[in-house]
């Protein structure tokens, strides 16, 4: 394979960046990461579109990609990959990968309970199993054994993350080491959610520039799972893919806004503190030190409502312009909102209950998180409405900092929330990344 992996999550800043992987990711800014939304879609694109554009016109690929190089796990030679392929990502490192890793263009998340008969040592043994797995097939030696699904597809940029729900520790005798922050979320008002498809003892989210290699990842894991543990609930997300826009920019959702303007980035004096958690008394265990808390909440967008709006109503729902995500105040899409601004009617240009300024962390006594949401379609009800929206999740220190203090803001009266509503919702521990060797939760489960 072609190039080192990289994990922008995991490794020590300066490691991470001079680790890019695959022949496309040479290319890339080496500082890509967890900027803001906008700049991880726009850098990581440099990665594969913007050297795609180069290799496009020198050698006019049909594809796409620049064809990287043969890999084979054997060693043997095996189908050629292209960049986008090749990228790979480390699994072991200071954080697990998928939290400030560049989202990817497909996902699967999917909740397990454990069976009755697992205890804490058929827990571990199940982490055991799964960051093999993880590992082995991140690096794209899974190809050619296991499932077959994902043949000559190479690494993809897959990404394996696990976490751990509220309930994990009741059954595995473990209620001493749960963190404070995983105390359930409040209820909202504007909450319809579904208990089969919310919360989960264990959380695998999993993401991949290639869809084959997302479900080879997906079956692998859950045949991992055995008599151990059975899907609680799973869920199926997508974004654009790499390389489909020649100038490339924060992602849309299915509502068509570029979301994801104003993520943390990686640069904030305050990024660490706002997503990684530290060490310390019952509420904050030892174990999670150095790991991110994940809201999870299936969002449906009311499709039909929506587009019943004009582009301008759409847009004061939001705050911000549809063609480019810029605020109405004015400017670019990185333009800082002018909150005070009116217009010549003497109306704020941001409505009040625009929901792109009720969301602000200086709305909200600070709280921010990292938003690296997927959308989902899963068909369309018998009345004919789609059953489509975000797959949010939200990555944080503490949720009860973090989530809740902004859904309960946005509950009390953002413009949006006419026109979505959450359908199910899970909170999960996410520990470090796993150190050589190590599982990960393996200070959990043996310590
Ligand atoms: C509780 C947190 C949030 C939920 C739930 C949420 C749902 C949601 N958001 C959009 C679309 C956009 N959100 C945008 C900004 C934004 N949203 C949140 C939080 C939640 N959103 C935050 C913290 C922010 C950033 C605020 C800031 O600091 O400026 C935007 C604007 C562009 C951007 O910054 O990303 C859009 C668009 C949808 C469609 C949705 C539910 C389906
Ligand atoms: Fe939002």
């Amino acid at each position: 394979m072609a190039g080192s992996p990289r994990n922008p999550d995991s490794a020590p800043k300066a490691a991470a960046d001079a680790a890019p992987s695959g022949s496309g990711s040479g290319a890339s800014a080496p500082d890509e990461g967890p900027a803001r939304g906008g700049t991880i879609s726009r850098r990581r694109l440099i990665g594969t579109a913007g050297a795609t554009g180069v290799v496009l016109g020198a050698a006019g690929l049909g594809a796409g990609y620049a064809v990287a190089g043969a890999r084979d796990s054997d060693g043997s030679d095996g189908a050629p990959l292209t960049s986008l392929g090749a990228d790979s990502v480390s699994f072991e490192g200071a954080r697990q990968p998928g939290i400030i890793t560049p989202a990817q263009a497909h996902c699967h998340l999917v909740a397990f309970d454990l069976a009755a008969s697992a205890d804490r040592r058929a827990a571990a043994a199940l982490l055991r199993r799964w960051s093999a797995t993880a590992r082995r097939l991140m690096a794209g030696a899974g190809t050619d054994d296991s499932t077959g699904i994902a043949l000559d597809a190479g690494p993809s940029s897959l990404t394996v993350t696990f976490g751990f729900g509220h309930s994990f520790f009741a059954r595995t005798g473990l209620e001493g080491q749960r963190p404070g922050a995983l105390d359930p979320l409040p209820d909202f008002s504007s909450d319809h959610l579904d208990p089969k498809r919310s919360n989960g003892d264990l959380w695998v989210q999993i993401g991949a520039d290639d869809a084959l290699v997302a479900f080879d990842a997906l079956r692998t894991l859950q045949r991992d799972a055995g008599g151990t543990a059975r899907v609680r609930w799973q869920m199926n997300g997508f974004n654009r893919s790499p390389g489909a826009t020649a100038r490339p920019m924060t992602t849309r959702n299915l509502m068509g806004q570029v979301d994801g303007t104003n993520n943390p980035q990686e640069s904030d004096e305050d990024f660490r503190e706002r997503l990684f958690a530290t060490g310390g008394g019952t509420r904050r265990p030892a174990w999670m030190s150095g790991g991110s808390y994940a809201v999870v909440r299936r969002i449906r967008m009311l499709l039909d409502d929506w587009d019943g709006l004009s582009r301008p109503e759409q847009e004061r729902v939001i705050g911000r312009r549809k063609k480019d995500g810029a605020p109405l105040s004015g400017g670019s899409e990185t333009t800082e909102p002018k909150l005070d601004a009116v217009g010549k009617d003497g109306k704020l240009l941001i409505a009040p209950d625009a929901h792109a300024r009720i969301s602000r962390p200086d709305q909200n006594g600070g709280a921010a998180m990292l938003r690296r949401p997927f959308s989902f379609h899963d068909g369309y009800d018998a009345d004919g409405v789609p059953d489509a929206g975000l797959l949010f999740i939200a990555w944080q220190a503490d949720p009860h900092r973090g989530f809740v203090p902004v859904q309960r803001k946005l509950d009390r009266g953002d413009a949006l929330s006419k026109f979505i509503r959450h359908e199910s919702s899970a909170v999960f521990a996410v520990p470090r990344g796993a150190r050589k060797g190590e599982y990960v939760g393996q200070e959990l489960l043996e310590g």
